[in-house]
């Protein structure tokens, strides 16, 4: 599915009544089957993008739609994974996964079978019968992965859910992102500070400027699939890398300077 953004501006409201300006005038469309990784600065926007997409939030204006209908209207085309898994402690691994079909009045035959199938293939075979609290960090991670993917929806957004796996798990589920994704072909946007989880993952990276976030380049990642973790030592990952860092590198300079900015008045 293809997902239009159009010009979008998002200001929120703070606690001290103030206004932010999250997002000013960004445009952009997201294509079908495609993966777009969001790469900027801390605080620019990229969680607010994603809500959006996904019609948990309204955008103060602009427009949003997916293949031509508001997304608002289309929440049901995403599903959404984000850093903290928000798995259910009280459930198993079976049914924490089975959690969404059962909501949607899938029979307990049919959810279940479902879901030994994406736990299989999340590679958490044997531990159906856990609960969270048993599990790693990374563990935990691939039941929220399989408990988005038990939905089959067209569009996965995924915001920053490695970013609190340690480095050898991150590498595991980055390369387990991409089998599926590679199977699948679903339309992903995926959020992350990391420049080189967007190379390796993406076919495109936008680049954001600092807050207000919009679009300070496209770029386009030719490296072929199936990808796989031994691509980052390559010269065609290093030159993309050059080129994601020096356009990333003012804006999170940019940013720095405005929270210590903040810190300062507030002090
Ligand atoms: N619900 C909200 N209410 C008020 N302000 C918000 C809300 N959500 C986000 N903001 C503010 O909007 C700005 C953008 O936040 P957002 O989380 O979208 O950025 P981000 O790029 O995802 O940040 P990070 O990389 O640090 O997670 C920040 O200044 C944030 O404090």
């Amino acid at each position: 599915m293809n997902i239009s953004v159009e010009n979008v501006r998002q200001v929120w409201q703070s606690r001290d009544g103030s206004e932010v300006v999250a997002l000013d005038g960004f445009t952009h469309t997201f294509q079908s089957g495609r993966f777009s990784c969001i790469l900027g600065p801390s605080g620019c926007g990229k969680s607010t993008m994603a809500q959006i997409v996904g019609g948990i939030e309204t955008a103060t204006s602009g427009n949003v739609t997916i293949d031509g209908a508001h997304a608002g209207k289309k929440g049901s085309a995403s599903v959404m994974v984000w850093q903290s898994q928000n798995l259910f402690p009280w459930r198993s691994v079976l049914d924490n996964v089975a959690f969404g079909p059962e909501m949607a009045g899938m029979s307990r035959r049919e959810r279940t079978e479902r879901a030994r199938e994406l736990i299989n293939s999340v590679g958490l075979k044997g531990f159906e019968r856990h609960y969270p609290s048993q599990l790693s960090g990374g563990m935990r991670q691939r039941v929220a992965l399989a408990r988005a993917l038990i939905m089959d929806r067209p569009i996965l957004l995924m915001d920053e859910p490695f970013g609190a796996l340690d480095a050898q798990t991150k590498i595991v589920m980055q390369e387990e992102l991409l089998r599926i994704f590679e199977a699948t072909r679903k339309t992903v946007i995926f959020v992350t500070h990391s420049i080189d989880e967007a190379i390796l993952l993406g076919d495109e990276v936008v680049v954001m400027t600092a807050r207000p976030g919009r679009i300070k380049e496209v770029l386009q990642v030719d490296l072929p699939r199936p990808r796989s973790i031994e691509m980052v030592s390559t010269p065609a990952f290093g030159a993309l890398f050059d080129r994601a860092f020096h356009l990333i590198r003012d804006e999170v300079t940019k940013a720095m300077q405005e929270q210590n900015a903040v810190a300062g008045a507030l002090s």
